[in-house]
């Protein structure tokens, strides 16, 4: 019987200490933690998420939340008697859908958010793009078959203020931010979440970019395979884009702009698999895809 409790106790402690080389790595780092509307799925899952992103906290890192909402916008939408619209995996966006894109995710699903990692104490702060001048928007078309698509009140980053942020995170907050942008125009744009999480890695210098989605992480010949792409450079990356489709299509955009602007690996991990995060953090088993810089062009572990 006593012998058994060791046994438990010593496996319990060799997973402390494989942690060990992983905080040492990451203490202090910034990492982007994009958290989809897709992988939000029930309290469990969100839960669990909230205990990851406090546990890095308390591991010394500082973890950055860009969210999505992509599913509970188009709910919403679609309540009002409004249809959803996507073009290259972006939502067109008329101004009637844009008051709708922030209400939801400024004050519905990232209110959500804060509350559950404040279970713990007083860490989130929300905020979004427009907020400080956080992140700048211009007007960006969708591609689709190699054709320019307008699709409304669509933005991409094309500034980030970080200033904001790095006050929270050196108050020892947990910025939670929700993917809407102001315009040099004077309109209010709907970013993509996964751009914008991308943007904000970058002028954050952040050390990651996790991506959690609702799927294991990029399939090869999807969607006739499930055969998950481990690791791949921003030049396959590259290469690989045009062939995407739908929500695909921005978030590996993401990933390699990330890696391009000097983060040092991009991840697109299963959202579904409850403390995913903190298995791709901590432990030796890499899960998901991981995106690193072309071949030469920075570190790859
Ligand atoms: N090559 C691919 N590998 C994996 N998923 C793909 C691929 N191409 C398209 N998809 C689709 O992209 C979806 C993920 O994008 P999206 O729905 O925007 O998620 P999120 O809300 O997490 O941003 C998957 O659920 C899948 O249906
Ligand atoms: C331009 C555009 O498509 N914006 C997204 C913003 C939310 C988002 O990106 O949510 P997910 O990460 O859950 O997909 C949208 O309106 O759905």
């Amino acid at each position: 019987m006593r012998a058994a409790r060791h046994n438990v106790a010593l496996g319990k402690a060799h997973t402390l200490i494989e942690a060990l080389p992983w905080l040492e790595h990451y203490y202090g780092k910034t990492v982007v933690i994009k958290f989809g509307g897709n992988a939000m799925v029930d309290d469990a899952l969100k839960r669990a998420f909230a205990q990851d992103v406090v546990f890095l906290r308390f591991a010394g890192l500082k973890p950055v939340i860009v969210h999505g909402g992509g599913p509970q916008i188009s709910a919403h939408l679609d309540k009002l008697g409004l249809e959803s619209t996507f073009a290259g995996g972006l939502r067109v966006t008329t101004p009637e859908a844009m008051d709708v894109v922030r209400m939801v995710l400024a004050g519905q699903v990232q209110r959500e958010i804060v509350g559950l990692i404040n279970e713990h104490g007083p860490f989130a702060v929300g905020m979004t793009g427009e907020d400080a001048h956080t992140m700048t928007a211009e007007k960006r078309h969708a591609v689709v078959d190699g054709e320019l698509v307008d699709i409304g009140l669509v933005g991409d980053v094309v500034e980030v203020n970080p200033g904001a942020i790095a006050a929270l995170l050196d108050d020892g907050r947990i910025p939670v931010i929700s993917s809407v942008a102001r315009g040099a125009d004077g309109h209010v744009y709907n970013v993509n979440a996964d751009t914008a999480a991308a943007a904000l890695a970058a002028a954050l210098k952040a050390e990651r970019l996790v991506v959690l989605t609702d799927v294991e992480g990029l399939y090869a010949d999807w969607p006739t395979s499930d055969e998950v792409i481990s690791r791949l450079d921003a030049d396959e990356l590259a290469a690989l884009l045009p062939k995407l489709s739908s929500g695909m299509v921005p978030k590996m955009e993401a990933c390699l702009r990330a890696v391009q602007a000097g983060v040092k690996a991009a991840h697109v991990l299963d959202g579904r698999v409850a403390h995913s995060l903190l298995l791709e953090v901590f432990t030796d088993e890499g899960v998901g895809t991981m995106v690193v810089p072309a071949h030469g062009k920075g570190a790859g572990a």
